[in-house]
Order: C-alpha cells, then structure tokens, then sequence
C-alpha cells in the first residue's frame, strides 16, 4: 500500500508565530530523515514567509487569497502536485492568519486526496496576549480566534513571557473551558516539545490507517457507495443530517450521471461531473456516527437488480 503523508494544520491568527513553529518544525523532520513538503498560504500577493523553508523542502505557495475560501479547490490541486512529484512522510499546510481551520481541513480531505495523505492533526499557535485583549478586536477576529481554539489538537499559547500568573491561569482555565482534554503549552517563540506534535504521526505513520483524522477533535468519516443513489431519497435523508455535520463532500451517482455534492453548514450543491468518480461522500463533524451515516446512506442507493 502506498505511504500516506502525515498532514498538519498550522492555524493561528496574524503574527501569531506559525512561521515560527514551522521552521522548528523542519528542522525536527530533517533531523528525523522525513521528507517534508510544505505548502505555504498568504493572503497577499507576495510571499514573505516562504524564505524561512530552506531550499530542499518542497514548496507551494497559494497567494492572493485564502485556502479556506477562495483559493480551495487551488489547495486541492497543489496538495495533489505535492503528492505526486514527492513520496512524502510529512506535508505542513501553512494557513494565513484569517483561514478557520475546519475551512482547511475540508480542504485537505479532498476526495482525490484521501489515499494520499493522513490529516494528523490541527495545531492553533495563539498570540496569548492578544487572545486576552479579544474584547478590543471586531467581532469576525474574535470568532475565528475562537474556532482556533475550540477546534485543535494542540494548542500553542505563544507570547507568554510578559504575563502575570493570573492570566496565564486565566489562559489554562479557557483552554479547558473551550476544548476539554486537549493538549496545550504556554510558550514563547513557539517553542515546544516537537516529538509531541509529531508523536500522533509517528503512530499512524507505522499503521497505515485507511480512514483518516480519527484523533482529531473534529471527526471524519467517508463512506463509499456500492451502487447510484435514488435522488428524492437522498434528499430525504439529508434534510435529517444533524448541524453537528459541517461539510459533506464527493462524488454521487443519481440513475446515469454523476454529481460534484458538496454541503456546507446546511447548504447543498450539486456539479455535473464528467469523469468516472470513485463514488464515496467525505464528513467533517462532530460525534458522527458511522454506523448510522451508513446505515442512512445504504438505504438510499438504489436496489440491486
Ligand atoms: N516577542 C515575541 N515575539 C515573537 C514570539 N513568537 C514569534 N514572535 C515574532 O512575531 C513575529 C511574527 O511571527 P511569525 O512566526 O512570522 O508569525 P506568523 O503567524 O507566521 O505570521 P503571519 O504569517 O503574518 O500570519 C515575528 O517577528 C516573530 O519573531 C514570542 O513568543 N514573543
């Protein structure tokens, strides 16, 4: 079976130290003989950030735009060239500081992509002075600052050094408050135990897991189809989806055509697909249930004659 590359997510708002902790990072996977890519997104026209990779990493850059919205099915095609011109260990995807991480992670689990990458996890490296000066900042910033939160694997509180015990305190408590169990560190300079961000891909790096993301803190789960789906059926049971499903995406077949499905927070959309899909839906939620997507989803494909 072919190696799959261990993807991780650095989120974390503006100047937060992403560029930070990716050089770290690196380092660490040289260290270790990985082949790393990375794949780096700024929201401006110009790269800055990508002088920090050194010459040997693999690079891609998506620029002008955001990989959580504009440019995602650009990131789609990026992450494939990436794949397909390297045999990687590691692929570190480098958000801009505006991108929601489940944006990102919908991103990677392309259905294209599935047999070629693993998403380890989401790191969210949090500007900790910042996050306790939230109040001060609109609305939209604090939401996303939020969702970095609530929604990572690991959580790096970067700038700590001029805090008082309290807010440190404060910084602890709101980690447990907003995502219990999750591991985090108080820092600065990103620095952290790397062999710990990377322990969770060393794990799956050795068995080969044919489903991935399933120690996120959003799941994933993909479903393949066995035969074409009855549409009025299908759109029965997707009005039943709980709103804990964020995204589904991939390729369905209603009697002859295939269809592009994609569903975002309620939204369903349907492309006319032209090429031979495999036919499977990739989720992205919270408590999904496998058994029950399945047995929902088997029940809407058509009978075998
Ligand atoms: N004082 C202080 N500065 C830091 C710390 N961590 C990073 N920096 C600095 O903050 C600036 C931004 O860090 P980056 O790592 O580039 O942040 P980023 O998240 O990649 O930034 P964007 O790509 O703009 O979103 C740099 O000048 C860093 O050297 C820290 O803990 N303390």
């Amino acid at each position: 079976m072919k190696k799959k590359a261990n993807v991780i997510i650095l989120a974390g708002f503006l100047g937060s130290g992403k560029t930070t902790l990716l050089k770290q990072l690196l380092s660490y996977e040289k260290e270790h003989k990985h082949k790393t890519a990375v794949l780096m997104n700024e929201i401006g026209k110009v790269s800055i950030d990508s002088d920090s990779v050194p010459e040997d990493v693999p690079l891609k850059e998506l620029l002008n735009g955001c990989i959580c919205c504009s440019l995602s099915d650009q990131l789609e095609k990026q992450l494939w060239g990436l794949c397909k011109e390297n045999e990687l260990d590691t692929l570190i995807i480098e958000a801009t500081g505006v991108a929601h991480p489940i944006d990102v992670l919908d991103a990677c689990l392309s259905p294209y992509l599935i047999d070629d990458l693993h998403v380890s996890g989401i790191i969210s490296i949090m500007d900790a002075p910042r996050w306790l000066d939230r109040e001060s900042m609109n609305v939209q910033a604090r939401m996303l600052m939020l969702e970095q939160v609530k929604h990572a694997d690991y959580i790096v509180w970067n700038k700590t050094s001029g805090l008082t015990e309290k807010e440190k305190t404060l910084l602890t408590s709101d980690t447990s408050r907003l995502n219990e169990d999750t591991p985090f560190v108080l820092t600065d300079f990103a620095k952290v135990d790397l062999s710990q961000l990377f322990s969770l891909s060393v794990k799956k790096r050795s068995d080969h897991q044919s489903v991935s993301a399933d120690k996120l803190k959003v799941k994933t789960f993909i479903y393949s189809f066995k035969r074409p789906v009855n549409k009025e059926l299908f759109e029965n049971w997707l009005r039943n989806v709980p709103s804990s499903i964020y995204r589904i995406k991939g390729y369905i077949q209603f009697e002859n055509q295939i269809y592009l499905f994609q569903y975002s927070y309620g939204l369903p959309t349907y492309e006319k697909e032209l090429m031979k899909m495999p036919l499977r839906l990739v989720f992205i939620g919270e408590d999904l249930d496998p058994d029950q997507l399945t047995r929902g989803l088997s029940e809407v494909e058509v009978e075998s004659e």
